[in-house]
């Protein structure tokens, strides 16, 4: 097993830091474009291996897809090839095959989509054996992810009946629905979002437009972490922008409460040391790949850290309720799990001598846990998961002192 050892002897960061690109913004961009019949020009595209693989795969003509461990790339790829009626095999890595779809496939299906389960009911891997639509109306739950909605949207303006999309129950993720629609308003298509949350979108086509994807704000959270724990900082985050799509940019708000302020120029935001908050109470419904980051940010600097609104986060990339437990418990601090929603990192004295990290096979975890060395060295199993979302972070990380071995 590949572990890197990683530390900051000086625990003093300084630097302007060029973020990988969003690749929630790529994939939905991608999507768009392939959708579209006029010149879509998109400039920044990420290096995440997530959008490599789409990428890969919207060029492939095999009849199977594996999106690897991709769940936007496994989601958007699954409304797309049923859109275009395309014969087509969905499959991914051992947990995408524990990661539902079933609310994805029963939508599809609704309307007029002949699906099959090669496996387990509800799961990948499925075959997509033909599609013609037979319904515009579609039903769909919002608490358990909102991939299943984005998928739909960005092809609903293709369909000949174009949708109707009626939204059910609680809806988590909502900035990630909202980022769908506002590309595919920046792409000409118009929609229309009921009070009761019914979205309707009629037959159109994506127009011509350029868009340039703006640097990823989840990877921005590592280093308002590493601001937050070093003793020095004066961190620079370019293409970052004040008014994004993505709603991990709440990471602006909830950091000020844990050490951080963020000032925004025409180049991105500058992060700089201020006082924490005693306390830390927060809901995680809809940023949820913020979770990690804040819960280890509590951890490291003895703050009693409540975070609720974590549903979602048992069928991420691992179990991340049970990976932080594990991991913080480790390290002698105290972790309460509320059922599947909430957990209490309690405060105390976190326990870094020999520490190591397991990272489940999550990018999240790895990053998350890695500022840690600004406080003593830590061991972290499996570095190259970064590779899914954020490739150069460790690279990153050594620009700013870190050393790795
Ligand atoms: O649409 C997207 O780009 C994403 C939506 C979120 O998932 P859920 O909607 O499943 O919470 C998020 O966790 C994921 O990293 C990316
Ligand atoms: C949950 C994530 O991604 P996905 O669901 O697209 O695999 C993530 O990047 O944290």
């Amino acid at each position: 097993m590949e572990i890197y050892s990683v530390s900051h002897p000086s625990q003093a960061v300084e630097g302007n830091i060029a973020l990988t690109s969003s690749k929630s913004e790529s994939n939905r961009a991608l999507i768009i474009q392939a959708l579209s019949q006029q010149q879509i020009t998109l400039d920044n595209i990420s290096a995440a291996r997530d959008t490599q693989t789409m990428m890969r795969l919207l060029k492939s003509d095999d009849q199977t897809l594996d999106v690897l461990d991709a769940g936007t790339t496994m989601r958007f790829l699954t409304a797309f090839s049923t859109s275009k009626n395309r014969d087509t095999i969905m499959t991914g890595t051992e947990r995408m095959q524990e990661r539902p779809i079933k609310i994805l496939v029963d939508a599809l299906r609704s309307i007029g989509a002949e699906i099959e389960y090669l496996k387990n009911d509800g799961y990948p891997p499925f075959h997509i054996k033909s599609f013609e639509q037979s319904s515009e109306e579609v039903s769909v739950q919002g608490d358990i992810s909102s991939q299943y909605i984005s998928a739909l949207l960005m092809i609903a303006p293709t369909l000949p009946k174009g949708l109707k999309i009626q939204l059910t129950g609680e809806v988590a993720s909502r900035p990630y629905i909202e980022m769908t629609l506002q590309l595919m308003d920046m792409f000409g298509i118009s929609y229309n979002w009921s009070d009761s949350n019914c979205i309707s979108i009629a037959p159109q086509e994506y127009q011509e437009n350029a868009y340039t994807i703006e640097s990823d704000w989840s990877g921005a959270s590592y280093w308002y972490s590493i601001v937050a724990l070093a003793k020095e900082a004066k961190i620079k985050l370019l293409n970052l922008r004040d008014n994004s799509l993505q709603g991990d940019r709440a990471i602006v708000e909830i950091m000020e409460q844990l050490g951080v302020s963020s000032t925004f120029d025409n180049e991105g935001v500058v992060l700089q040391k201020i006082e924490a908050k005693e306390s830390f109470d927060y809901d995680f419904t809809h940023c949820p790949d913020l979770a990690q980051t804040i819960a280890v940010v509590c951890a490291a600097l003895g703050i009693e850290g409540r975070l609720r609104g974590l549903k979602s986060l048992r069928i991420k990339e691992t179990d991340r309720i049970a990976a932080i437990e594990t991991e913080l418990q480790k390290m002698g601090i105290a972790v309460e799990v509320f059922g599947d929603d909430e957990i209490v990192v309690k405060s105390g004295t976190i326990q870094l001598d020999g520490a190591r990290v397991d990272t489940y096979e999550d990018h999240r975890m790895a990053m998350a846990f890695a500022p840690l060395a600004l406080l003593h060295s830590v061991e972290i199993e499996e570095p190259d998961v970064v590779q899914k979302s954020y490739p150069i972070f460790w690279d990153h990380l050594k620009q700013v002192g870190f050393e790795i071995k």
